[in-house]
């Protein structure tokens, strides 16, 4: 039986990260694999709200479909924004878990649980407690109706600007009862109890997945790698991929595959499309 590298895929670094390619390549059916958006599947903008996905990266995973058990996205995003941005309707079948998991976009139809009180007091307080931490001119506040994210990318100098928001915006969390989540230049304040490990987790179980493959460039993204491990344990092979960048290197330091940005997860997708179609279900 070939590899998977004699068709061009790339081959993992670690032993586990082998082995699941090879039994996603084996049983595509019993798969689901996850994507996070920022990043991944789209490149990173100054501008949030013209985010779009890599050229050619939807139309990948919409040929994924008809070929694993689930594709999802787990986003930060509200999932009809991720949605909406990426056109990812356009993907059969696809289920978008918005806001790290809780909220969840499936055949055009959002299921949420209202937001918990903290978020309408951090709505009211954070523009002035912005102002007040002497944050550089550019840092803006970005309100996704669950959760409010303070961007620093559009700031004269946005390493300078986290610092100075990063304690403020710790007691304000801590006062709200929300949990702060750090990303690439920008730190949220959202709702506990809910991360994207957990609702992988969810939805392999669910899907009753028996391989899995999760993709992500963020620090958002290491409760789903961490998920992936756990999973392992119980006997279900995963493979985990980093969308790498200069930003955030702790993803790549944990991933089984390091692809370079969404060029390159676009690239890993054709091929491995590819593969599982030469090889054929079973295989
Ligand atoms: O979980 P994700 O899909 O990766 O979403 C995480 C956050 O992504 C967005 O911010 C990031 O992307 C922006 C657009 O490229 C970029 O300008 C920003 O610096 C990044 O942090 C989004 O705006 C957030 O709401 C998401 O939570």
């Amino acid at each position: 039986m070939p590899s998977p590298q004699a068709h061009g895929l790339p081959e993992p670094t670690t032993r586990a990260g082998r082995a699941a390619l090879e039994a996603l390549l084996t049983d595509p059916a019993e798969a689901l694999t996850a994507f996070d958006f920022d990043g991944t599947l789209a490149p990173i903008v100054a501008d949030p709200l013209t985010s779009a996905p890599h050229p050619g990266i939807v139309a990948a995973l919409a040929e994924l479909s008809t070929l694993v058990g689930t594709v999802a996205v787990i986003t930060g995003r509200a999932a009809a924004t991720a949605v909406r941005l990426g056109g990812l309707d356009r993907v059969p079948g696809i289920v978008v878990l918005g806001h790290y998991g809780a909220e969840r976009w499936a055949e055009g139809r959002v299921i949420a649980a209202d937001p918990p009180p903290g978020v309408a007091l951090v709505r009211a307080e954070l523009p002035a407690l912005v102002d007040a931490s002497g944050a550089p001119e550019g840092t803006w506040i970005e309100d996704k109706g669950r959760s409010l994210a303070v961007h620093t990318r559009r700031a004269d100098d946005p390493d300078r600007a986290l610092e100075l928001l990063a304690a403020p915006l710790a007691e304000l969390a801590k006062r709200a009862d929300l949990r702060l989540e750090p990303g690439r230049m920008v730190i949220e304040l959202r709702p506990q109890g809910v991360d994207k490990g957990a609702a992988l987790t969810s939805l392999v179980e669910e899907r009753t997945a028996q391989r899995v493959l999760y993709a992500g460039d963020d620090l958002g993204d290491l409760p789903a790698f961490a998920a992936v491990a756990a999973l392992r344990g119980r006997g279900v092979p995963g493979l985990t991929v980093c969308s790498s960048s200069d930003e955030v290197t702790e993803v790549a330091d944990a991933a089984d595959l390091v692809v370079p940005g969404p060029a390159g997860l676009a690239e890993l997708l054709g091929r491995l499309t590819e593969r599982i179609r030469v090889r054929g279900p079973g295989a």
